[in-house]
């Protein structure tokens, strides 16, 4: 069942079409990353689905219309972001910090005790930064953690709002390798837990390694889309990386002088394009 379905939608900033026509499902409990050169318009494209910018197309959640919707009230329905610079309340703890979006209005709360759904914001940060690892960390204060941190404490709070879905723009900026590949495991199991993702990182082995799905953005435009074993030896994908040298030869083509080999294709989408 798709919990986030995205129909043909552009955006334009004055002449500079950001997007066009682009289409992107997410089910439950899958993770889709979305890729793409520098400018290709990632960023936009989540912009969009959270409504901070006017976008032509569909979107649904969960089935249900967000065309015209403001943030906040697709926020409420369980669309949750977090952003390439991850800003933190500074004179809170990193617990403090989750609890602002794991508490509810009044209105929801007795909803939720009505339902007998009701989890309390206590609770609710507790299991996102258990999700993320980050138990230790709860009383810090935010202006003490290192930037690899803020971007995880990012992730929890999105998380700490109970939502949906989950957009994560480049959440493994800052992260060394090993660290980036421990946010990949968690991320996997988050997303096996039930709670859907869409990853936007410029770490292809993290993306390759972990999502379900890849849609590969392009001036825009989609130009592949499929499981991550296909679309990393995706021709249109390949090209799209060479002026970013991002393709390299595989041990097979070395060996035989460049030249495919019939295992497979000769080059593959191996490494990270420059930061933007
Ligand atoms: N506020 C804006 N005003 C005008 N043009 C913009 C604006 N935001 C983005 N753009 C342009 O839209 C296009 C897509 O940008 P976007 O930031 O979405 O790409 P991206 O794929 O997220 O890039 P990066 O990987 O560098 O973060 C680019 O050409 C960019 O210059």
């Amino acid at each position: 069942m798709n919990v986030l379905s995205v129909q043909s939608v552009s955006v334009s900033y004055g002449g500079v079409h950001a997007l066009s026509e682009v289409s992107l499902d997410v089910e439950q409990g899958q993770l889709v990353g979305l890729i793409g050169p520098n400018g290709a318009g990632k960023t936009t494209f989540v912009d969009a689905v959270t409504g901070l910018v006017t976008a032509r197309g569909r979107m649904k959640l969960d089935g249900q219309d967000l065309t015209g919707l403001p943030p906040h009230a697709r926020a409420r329905r369980g669309l949750a972001r977090t952003f390439q610079s991850s800003e933190l309340f500074e004179d809170l703890t990193v617990a403090e910090n989750l609890q602002i979006t794991a508490d509810r209005p009044s209105w929801w709360r007795a909803l939720g005790e009505t339902l007998g759904r009701r989890v309390s914001p206590n609770s609710a940060a507790a299991q996102a930064l258990s999700a993320l690892g980050l138990e230790d960390l709860a009383h810090a204060s935010a202006h003490q953690l290192s930037q690899g941190q803020r971007k995880l404490v990012g992730v929890a709070r999105a998380l700490a709002a109970g939502p949906r879905v989950v957009c994560l723009d480049e959440p493994a900026a800052g992260l060394d390798t090993a660290e980036s590949a421990e946010l990949g495991r968690r991320l996997r199991a988050i997303a096996d837990d039930g709670t859907s993702l869409l990853l936007i990182d410029h770490d292809m082995s993290l993306v390759m390694g972990i999502c379900d799905h890849v849609v590969v953005l392009e001036f825009g435009k989609v130009i592949a889309s499929g499981p991550p074993a296909q679309v990393r030896t995706d021709p249109a994908v390949i090209t799209a990386y060479l002026g970013a040298s991002a393709v390299q030869p595989t041990a097979a083509s070395r060996q035989h002088g460049g030249t495919p080999s019939a295992d497979g294709p000769s080059k593959v989408v191996t490494t990270t394009p420059e930061p933007s």
